[in-house]
């Protein structure tokens, strides 16, 4: 194939095209990103005496222990607490373990930070006891441990240590451990309350998130961060959707909620950390607001908006409000940030295309976004039903469109927004990926056709139709795969842009096709020969004019070999430029066995007015040469 490229750029690229959408999926927040370690830590939302209440905790020793309603709760939002009570005549060490978020990495030199509330419900004796916290292994090896004193008061009281492990621990299968001395404690009975092991943070953070994957996410480059959700936003019925006001403040103070993801969030992970995590990474957030639907299917009556509008008018507050004027920026500069954060774009809802939310989106998004408009005409407001489908007043500006389908359909489709009218509207290609081979079936089991981690087929289809989207960024202003995280075996999705588990982050295929269009995205259009719509060849090319670069990107679908002549109008080309390939067998993925299966590789590649480039068999390569 000649590509011949032109001597104009057609447009500028906007900065915001690649980023990520994230939400509390497949443990990506608790248990992922948000750096606790103890699963379970303050017993939200779970039922007294329950087995469930105890997940994520295990007697050591002997000890007898229970999630009760305690009579004297913590808090208000924490009702719950775990009671040991230490049987008489032990002489071991007895006590609580908590096994992590399936598992628990201990790493040598490495200091943990350890905290919790704690009561004698009924003390017996007097004067304080000594409690060890200890990381251990399951078989009993002690990594690093300290010791802290526990005053007997029937008030609650909190204790906080540093704990250094001196070794590694082998693998992740590893406890945190309380214990006290059965003979010294013999009968008596203890409650805990908000328990909480922290290791290092990204950039130490507090409350903050765990390096590797916060580092994996800094990596891919991106320029927005879409939260809360997705339908973690959302809710399973009203009471149950997200609210902003109950994850910012003292953790003690957050009630966590049901996730829409099978598990309770304990919203450590909140408003206030997504922002700071903004600000960290230079992205500019894409805030979803609750838009009256639940996930069961109730709409709230249009006559009963006003309560859900006004919580939304104060999550908008909180963000860049005036503490002078408004409570909720006022409760942000207590939390210590009096200035405003940067925010232009708040998505109304997630997938109100779905059921019977596109019938009521017609008045939640009117009288919504009437409100909100009105006091906030700075900010877009992006909206999450099909668009043009149904009519929507006021019209909106910005649409969200997603798209789960098979790799062959995303090379195919490279040019959905070709034919889009260019009538002021943008779009937000908020969701999308390849997740199934099975056209019949996309939302299957991997025995369906469902890819369990991304291949090198569906990360190939993914840049193929992203080629599209930089051609038509005149329109789309922004772009990201999802799931942006997911627990490599505890998931309630596949396939991931990244995996992880106690120990490590695994980066797929796709995840690389992400990273090289996020750090190759340029700053100007220009337009080529255009490939086939539905061939196995697909290109872009784009100019980064801070150094003259031209960034052209070649995605090969087929299994053979796929040459390309390239013919620039420009006078001096440079000799020799880059290339980065990401190739591989089509049906190979980067796994926890295998996680480098695939990696990109970067080789100098001959360049000029004219040259030819050999694209491998399933590849995506990104050639970067000066053309001053
Ligand atoms: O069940 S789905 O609607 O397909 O869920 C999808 C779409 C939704 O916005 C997001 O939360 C999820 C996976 O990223």
């Amino acid at each position: 194939v000649t590509v011949t490229v032109s001597a104009t750029a057609s447009h500028a690229i906007p900065t915001t095209l690649w980023g990520q959408m994230y939400e509390d999926i497949s443990f990506s927040g608790d248990g992922g990103l948000y750096a606790e370690l103890l699963r379970n830590r303050a017993f939200q939302r779970v039922t007294p005496g329950t087995v469930a209440s105890l997940v994520g905790w295990q007697a050591v020793n002997g000890a007898s222990i229970a999630v009760v309603a305690e009579s004297e709760p913590v808090s208000n939002a924490l009702p719950n607490a775990l009671r040991l009570t230490v049987p008489a005549g032990s002489t071991a060490q007895v006590g609580v373990a908590n096994t992590g978020y399936f598992g628990i990495k201990v790493t040598a030199d490495t200091t943990y930070k350890a905290s919790f509330h704690y009561r004698f419900p009924s003390s017996t004796s007097s004067g304080s006891l000594s409690a060890t916290l200890s990381l251990q292994s399951t078989a009993g090896r002690v990594f690093g441990s300290t010791s802290v004193s526990l005053s007997r008061s029937t008030s609650w009281a909190r204790v906080a240590a540093d704990l250094t492990a001196t070794e590694s621990a082998g693998d992740t299968s590893n406890l945190f451990v309380i214990s006290v001395d059965g003979a010294e404690a013999a009968g008596e009975t203890v409650s805990l309350a908000m328990l909480s092991l922290f290791p290092p943070t990204f950039r130490g953070r507090e409350n903050g998130l765990r390096i590797d994957l916060a580092e994996a996410l800094e990596e891919m480059g991106p320029a927005f961060f879409r939260f809360p959700g997705g339908n973690n936003l959302e809710g399973q019925t009203v009471d149950r959707r997200w609210q902003w006001n109950a994850t910012v403040g003292p953790l003690v103070d957050r009630p966590g909620r049901q996730g829409d993801w099978s598990y309770i969030n304990t919203d450590g992970l909140g408003l206030l950390e997504y922002l700071e995590w903004c600000e960290d990474l230079n992205m500019i957030p894409i805030m979803g607001i609750w838009a009256g639907y639940a996930l069961g299917g109730t709409s709230v009556p249009q006559s009963q908006l006003g309560p859900y509008i006004q919580q939304a008018a104060d999550q908008i507050n909180f963000v860049i409000g005036d503490p002078a004027t408004s409570e909720a920026a006022a409760l942000r500069a207590r939390l210590g940030r009096p200035e405003p954060f940067a925010l232009e774009y708040v998505e109304v809802g997630n997938e109100d295309f779905i059921g019977s939310a596109p019938g009521t989106y017609t008045y939640r998004w009117r009288d919504i976004v009437t409100a909100l408009q009105a006091q906030f005409p700075d900010i877009h407001f992006i909206a999450s039903t099909i668009p043009w489908n149904p009519v929507l007043t006021p019209v909106p500006t910005h649409y969200d469109v997603h798209v789960y389908q098979t790799p062959t359909w995303f090379a195919q489709n490279s040019f959905f927004y070709d034919d889009f009218q260019r009538n002021g509207t943008l779009y937000f290609e908020g969701e999308y990926a390849a997740i199934s081979t099975n056209p019949n079936n996309i939302f299957g089991s991997p025995a369906q056709g469902r890819l369990v981690y991304p291949t090198m087929q569906s990360a190939a289809g993914e840049a193929a139709f992203m080629t599209g989207l930089e051609r038509n960024s005149d329109i789309v202003f922004a772009a990201a795969y999802a799931p942006l995280i997911g627990h490599a075996t505890n998931n309630q999705w596949t396939p991931n842009l990244l995996a992880f588990d106690a120990g490590q982050v695994y980066k797929s295929t796709s995840f690389y096709v992400q990273k090289f269009f996020s750090h190759n995205r340029g700053d100007e259009y220009i337009p080529s020969t255009l490939p086939a719509r539905t061939g196995t060849l697909y290109w872009s090319v784009v100019r980064k004019t801070s150094t003259s670069e031209i960034i052209i990107k070649v995605i090969n679908t087929a299994a053979t070999v796929a040459p390309v002549t390239f013919e620039l109008p420009f006078a001096n080309v440079a000799s020799t430029g880059t290339a980065e390939v990401l190739t591989g067998g089509g049906t190979t993925s980067n796994t926890p066995s295998s996680p480098n299966a695939i990696v990109p590789v970067t080789s100098t590649i001959a360049t000029g007015q004219t040259f030819d480039y050999n694209a491998p068999p399933v590849s995506v390569s990104v050639l970067t040469f000066v053309a001053p």
